[in-house]
């Protein structure tokens, strides 16, 4: 109910254009990269721990083993030429040339198994790592407070458990791995130029600067070209999102035509922003051949020299330009590496900032336990404002004895909700305290009030699952027995059995398939399962219609019996047997007493009440 006034507040005083532009913008999931930051590196690769102490050493192992192998092919190939195939000195030998061969050979197929060896054990890694970061992810936001659900949208909640976990997920799985045999095969690689032929490898060396300067710089633009694209694919997403949650509005309102612009100006915006992406892309290839190509042009003109002046030989030559060739592969993932850093860490950056938001709503230290309550409520002198300035609640007192039923009324807006939301400590007042049976909710563990209180809303959650399940969620260790009879006792019991599959049928994430009433009575006898002392009734009946109603009455009367309840209704039938009726106005409490006496004090209620009768 609040949300579209939310979203329609933002998007208020704005032009139609920006609006439309800045619908599916969330500033702070745009960040496209941020400097390099070691303690958040650090923090991130914490992740890795537990995993690297096992399987690490195997990893680095494999990955010497599978250097030195590569490395050591090139150089044998020369001996072969120099020694074998065309020695200075002697005839060829056929034999040398054998054993040569059978040793490059075993030499590939050592490479290949620990290749495969060191990819097995990086992907176990990078997978654990991920496993990890999403549930400690997930589990935080599971505990996060309502407050932190308000100030944003669910889209991009959604974008960073998905996203940007997503994004982290390859950093670990090929990049950690592919960093550290670059580097071995760099080093290696520089030592043996180095040892053959010292002039010529420094020569050669003389474009590495030149090929990391390119490749970090390119790969940097390359890098926010892709971004951007999928920043755009991201905002069609939240648009495909919100489309199909809200595909009933739309054509209620035949706004398919509107829509489609919308979707048309976003996906026409990924189309550019691919192509640009892409058109970058391909210029990288070139430019880095060309660098690559100026260094085979050092070593050949000064490789030619130097076996005509007797200092290098044809061989030599041969196993130098290979090692070339295996240089720019490495230098060039390193530039790939580095922006890929760049990108986990704003990504990182993103997930840490969840992770690190404390929840409002906490257990104090040394919180106890509620023991089980009896269910009296006290509201002291209560003020709320859920933003700083203004106030929902403005000084609410009221007692409530154990067993007694309150009802709330007042117009849309006066603060019924936000008495119930203060009850269950989903917010916590700004002033003055609620208290069950003399404990200020404040001092005691969250849990262990939420156990004892059931809420009931209007628009009921249903989860994928069975009708079953769906009872079951309001206590986890009942007994079919047990759903079963609280089905009956609200009422619910013919309808499931009409139903393809009974209780077992399965009914799809919502309860797209169940109407609006039934998933009202699917929701009391989760609420008559979990057995709770105190009873909250949101709108509870508002889908149910009057005949059904009626038909409830007792059901309700079940529900409610030695229960402390609220219930918050506009249909003042429904709370017409309430001990007390409080009447909310702007956040105060204008009247309160039985229905008899409120009609008789002709006040706020009475005048409510004959409205509704007369709209009849
Ligand atoms: N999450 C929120 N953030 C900011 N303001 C809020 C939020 N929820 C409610 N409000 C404001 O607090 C006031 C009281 O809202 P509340 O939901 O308690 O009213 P209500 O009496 O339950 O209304 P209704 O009958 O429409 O459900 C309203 O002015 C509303 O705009």
């Amino acid at each position: 109910m609040h949300t579209e006034t939310r979203s329609n507040q933002a998007f208020k005083g704005k032009k139609q254009k920006t609006r439309i532009e800045d619908r599916f913008v969330y500033q702070d999931d745009e960040l496209i990269d941020k400097a390099f930051d070691w303690k958040q590196f650090r923090r991130l690769f914490a992740y890795m721990k537990p995993y690297a102490r096992q399987m690490l050493p195997l990893v680095l192992l494999m990955t010497v083993l599978g250097t030195i192998t590569k490395l050591t092919v090139p150089y044998l190939t020369s001996i072969a030429i120099d020694k074998a195939i065309a020695p200075e000195a002697g005839s060829p030998s056929l034999k040398l040339l054998y054993i040569l061969t059978g040793i490059i050979v075993a030499l590939y197929i050592v490479q290949w198994i620990s290749s495969k060896l060191r990819i097995k054990y990086t992907n176990i890694i990078g997978q654990r790592v991920i496993y990890d970061l999403r549930s400690d992810l997930f589990k935080h936001i599971q505990k996060l407070s309502f407050n932190f659900f308000d100030k944003r949208p669910a889209g991009s909640v959604l974008v960073r458990v998905t996203n940007d976990v997503n994004s982290l997920q390859d950093l670990f799985t090929n990049g950690v791995v592919n960093l550290m045999i670059d580097c071995v095969q760099l080093a290696g690689i520089v030592v043996i130029l180095l040892l053959i032929n010292w002039q010529l490898g420094l020569a050669v060396m003389i474009t590495v600067p030149i090929m990391f300067f390119v490749s970090t710089k390119l790969r940097q633009k390359i890098r926010i070209a892709w971004q951007e694209v999928r920043m755009r694919n991201s905002r069609i997403n939240s648009h495909l999102n919100e489309s199909i949650q809200g595909i009933r509005v739309t054509q209620a309102y035949t706004q398919e035509q509107e829509n489609m612009r919308y979707f048309d100006m976003m996906n026409m915006d990924s189309k550019k922003s691919w192509d640009k992406a892409s058109a970058m892309n391909q210029m990288f290839g070139p430019i880095i051949e060309i660098t690559g190509g100026l260094g085979t042009f050092i070593l050949f003109m000064l490789g030619a020299y130097m076996i005509q002046s007797g200092q290098l030989t044809i061989g030599l030559l041969v196993a130098f330009s290979n090692y070339v060739g295996n240089f720019w592969d490495p230098i060039n993932r390193l530039g790939m590496m580095y922006n890929q850093l760049l990108v986990a860490m704003a990504s990182s950056e993103r997930i840490f900032e969840f992770i690190d938001e404390e929840p409002s709503i906490a257990d104090k230290p040394g919180a106890k336990p509620l023991p089980p309550i009896e269910g009296n409520i006290e509201f002291k002198n209560v003020i709320f404002e859920y933003e700083k300035g203004r106030q929902a609640l403005k000084g609410i007192s009221l007692n409530v004895r154990s067993g007694q039923s309150i009802a709330l009324v007042g117009h849309t807006g006066s603060g019924k909700s936000t008495i119930i939301n203060l009850l269950s400590r989903f917010y916590d007042t700004t002033e003055g305290s609620v208290c069950i049976d003399g404990h200020d909710i404040r001092d005691v563990t969250v849990q262990s009030l939420r156990s004892q209180i059931g809420i009931v809303l209007q628009d009921t959650f249903i989860f994928s699952g069975s009708i079953r399940d769906n009872i079951r969620f309001g206590r986890l260790d009942a007994t079919d027995e047990e759903v079963e009879a609280a089905a009956k006792a609200v009422d619910a019991h013919d309808f499931i059995m009409k139903l393809p599959g009974g209780y077992d049928t399965e009914v799809e994430e919502r309860g797209n398939a169940l109407s609006m009433g039934q998933r009202q009575l699917l929701s009391f006898a989760r609420a008559l399962l979990a057995n709770p002392r105190i009873l909250i009734l949101d709108e509870a009946t508002a889908s149910i219609d009057t005949e059904t109603e009626l038909k409830i009455q007792d059901a309700l009367k079940v529900l409610l019996k030695g229960r402390t309840s609220f219930i918050v209704a506009h249909r003042l039938s429904t709370i017409r047997n309430a001990d007390n009726i409080v009447v909310l106005d702007h956040g105060e409490i204008k009247e309160q007493g039985s229905h008899q006496q409120l009609m008789e004090q002709k006040g706020i209620y009475s005048g409510l009440v004959e409205a509704q009768f007369r709209f009849l």
